[in-house]
């Protein structure tokens, strides 16, 4: 066991209130290694996103505890976040969209600009650097987004369904391209995912949350090397299985809980 770098103690976080409360992470209790890539899946409703944004700090608990990396100083944060969607400001250029959170949110006096730079053609981005988000594809907007989050240099990286918007290509190409990226910054992640492959192709480690608001189960994976090996992995099987939960959805809730 390594240096732990996260841990989750007895979670419990829900929504709502009354006849309409809806727990969802019910004494749920994780950790994560120092320069480990941890995959959360689980079917919709299960609390992924909740446990995530807990993650970041994002989310307060209504009970537990998490341990996190704490930020060196002010001018480094130890978390960087990737949604989904790229939530890049449509104002600024590519170059400006990564400079945003280290010009901004820290003592930008620190704020590296030559490294943040880098990561312009480090990310193929050189070419775009003045480019406005509108003018980019899904796949370099995503870059762009992850290149804002690394160029604070976190410790670690939590990333939320951050290709599932993506054409299938551009999705493996992404995929392929964190990859090396994580393990050249030698970064701690958490990526949520629904997708079984995406999980077995970059998880060190697979947690699955079933709906109960805890994690159900988990396994230690070692990521294959080859996409046409997935589909061969005793593991997918047992995970496609597993996976076959109902939680109910969101759409079941009032609508002023949303
Ligand atoms: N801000 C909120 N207000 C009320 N309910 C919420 C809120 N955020 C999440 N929920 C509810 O909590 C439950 C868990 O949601 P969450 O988004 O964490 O699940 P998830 O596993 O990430 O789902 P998905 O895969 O669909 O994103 C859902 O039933 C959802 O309706």
């Amino acid at each position: 066991m390594g240096t732990v770098e996260v841990r989750v103690t007895a979670a419990r976080k829900g929504y709502g209130h009354g006849s309409a409360a809806r727990p969802v992470l019910k004494g749920l209790d994780l950790e994560v290694e120092r320069g480990e890539f941890l995959v959360l899946v689980g079917p919709s409703g299960s609390g992924k996103s909740t446990l995530l944004r807990a993650l970041a700090g994002l989310e307060h608990l209504d009970a537990g505890r998490i341990e996190r990396p704490a930020d060196a100083g002010t001018d480094r944060p130890a978390i960087g976040v990737v949604f989904q969607q790229p939530l890049l400001m449509p104002w600024l250029t590519v170059r400006q969209n990564i400079h945003f959170g280290g010009r901004y949110r820290f003592n930008h006096k620190r704020f590296d600009i030559a490294a943040a730079d880098a990561l312009l053609e480090r990310f193929g981005l050189a070419a775009v650097a003045d480019a406005r988000p509108d003018q980019l594809s899904g796949g370099q907007a995503q870059r762009t987004a992850v290149a804002r989050a690394v160029a604070v240099q976190p410790r670690m990286l939590l990333l939320d369904e951050p290709f599932s918007a993506l054409d299938p290509a551009t999705r493996n190409a992404l995929q392929d391209w964190l990859r090396d990226l994580v393990a050249q910054l030698g970064l701690t992640v958490v990526l949520v995912t629904h997708d079984v492959d995406e999980a077995l192709y970059l998880g060190d480690r697979i947690a699955l949350l079933d709906g109960s608001g805890q994690v159900a189960a988990e396994w230690a994976n070692t990521p294959p090397r080859e996409r046409a090996d997935l589909a061969d992995l005793p593991t997918r099987a047992e995970l496609l299985a597993r996976y076959a939960t109902d939680v109910p959805r969101r759409s079941n809730l009032p609508q002023e809980t949303r």
